[in-house]
């Protein structure tokens, strides 16, 4: 019920922006609120897949959306779209720079496209008795751990393979400091190369909000271009990794064969969460260390709580520079996909994942609108300067800030 999950998770994100009076009745609001006040008929109406739809005609909620539309952004919707689903890498990025746009109008265009790209996904994965078209794996480490080296070989025998393989990188520095732990060194300079392979960068600002939403959407963009394998890549820091935890199929966890000091900023929290551990750079002098590495996590795992009913999470070595072991964590993760699907699970994380990234959207939603709201910052310099002299507690100067939001909300809603 992906596409489902998706259609409403945008309506909730409308009926705040109309319950809330923040936007007025604006050309965009038309479009939000076209897809709001839809009946949840009209929400299935969007379910069958695309030749289906226009066998049929468009769905209503889809037809609100495209009459609300300018002849030349339904051309370029259609431009993108027939691109998108045909494999072409340009129409790819263009679709992923609309859904990374802070620009009002182009993050409905983006809504739009998604949508079809929604619907198109289902019919693929119903062709596909259905099953998920693309296994999404994500990869965390610390820094220097050996990520891009390792999605670099990994990638390179999957594409060999015959697979279509895209990479997201989450970058959680640029969210909070504008720099780039992992964008000011040329990485990945094979695969980026590979036509079979899609290498894309997470936004520089923004977020980490953000930053999980576009990832997510751009997820279903790689999908619906016929990428069969989405690697989204994120360093060790901050909350990156569990966001990214949220929202793929397989947690992959890339440990270096370092001592303890190295090892102290891998937080146990994502330890838990490591479906399949790879200690990296098991070559020369490193195979012994990568060894005492291995046992140690084997056992730390063995003390964690179980979080599938049918898969333990294992710990395996591989070299990206001799390709040893690298085979034998990609048959891993296959027998991991092949595991969690055959008994559910997977779908059943996918389904949990929607209500996540549902709950972020209107974290991020609500938190942006309070933060624009006219009472709100009129009153925040001064509450704020209060609050650090020390003059009123920060709980007083919440409780006054919310109530100027709710009480001018529910004034401008009544009107
Ligand atoms: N010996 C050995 N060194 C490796 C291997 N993989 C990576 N390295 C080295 O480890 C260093 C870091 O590798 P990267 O692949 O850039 O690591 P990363 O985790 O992507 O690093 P960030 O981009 O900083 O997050 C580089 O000097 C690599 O040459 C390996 O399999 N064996």
């Amino acid at each position: 019920m992906r596409g489902f999950g998706f259609s409403l998770l945008r309506s909730s994100s409308s009926s705040l922006h109309s319950s809330l009076a923040i936007h007025t009745a604006t050309r965009t609001c038309c479009l939000h609120r076209g897809l709001f006040n839809s009946s949840h008929n009209c929400y299935q109406s969007i379910l069958p897949g695309h030749s289906q739809m226009h066998r049929k005609g468009m769905s209503t909620a889809l037809r609100q959306h495209i009459q609300d539309l300018s002849g030349s952004e339904q051309r370029l919707l259609d431009k993108l779209y027939k691109g998108l689903v045909g494999g072409q890498r340009a129409s790819l990025a263009e679709s992923i720079t609309l859904v990374e746009t802070q620009h009002p109008r182009k993050k409905e265009l983006a809504q739009v496209l998604l949508q079809r790209v929604l619907a198109y996904r289902r019919e693929q994965e119903s062709h596909n008795g259905g099953r998920p078209v693309a296994f999404r794996v994500g990869l965390s480490g610390p820094p220097g751990a050996g990520k891009s080296s390792f999605i670099e070989v990994v990638g390179k025998m999957l594409t060999e393979r015959g697979h279509k393989v895209s990479v997201l990188a989450v970058d959680p520095s640029s969210c909070t400091t504008g720099g780039s732990l992992m964008g000011d060194k040329t990485r990945m300079t094979e695969l980026s190369r590979d036509m079979n392979a899609f290498i894309r960068p997470s936004p520089t600002s923004g977020t980490l909000g953000g930053v999980t939403r576009t990832t997510n959407e751009a997820i279903v963009l790689c999908e619906g271009a016929g990428y069969d394998i989405v690697l989204v890549e994120t360093v060790g820091v901050g909350q990156s990794e569990f966001a990214v935890a949220d929202m793929v199929d397989m947690f992959v966890l890339l440990i270096p064969p370092a001592g303890g000091d190295e090892l102290q900023g891998i937080k146990r929290g994502i330890i838990e969460r490591a479906d399949l551990v790879v200690v990296t750079k098991s070559d020369g002098d490193l195979v012994v260390p990568a060894r005492r590495i291995q046992a140690e996590y084997t056992s730390a795992l063995k003390l964690l709580r179980r979080q599938s009913k049918s898969w333990n999470p294992k710990v395996v070595r591989a070299s990206s520079h001799t390709f040893e072991g690298i085979p034998e964590v990609w048959a891993k993760m296959e027998s991991y996909r092949d595991t969690m699907s055959a008994s559910g699970e997977l779908q059943g994380r996918r389904r949990a994942q929607q209500k996540v990234w549902m709950w972020s959207l209107i974290q991020e939603n609500v938190l942006q609108h309070f933060q624009n709201h006219p009472s709100v910052r009129d009153a925040l310099p001064h509450l704020e300067e209060r609050v650090t002299k020390g003059a009123i507690s920060p709980g007083l100067a919440a409780d006054l800030l919310l109530k100027a939001f709710s009480s001018s909300s529910s004034s401008s809603s009544s009107s």
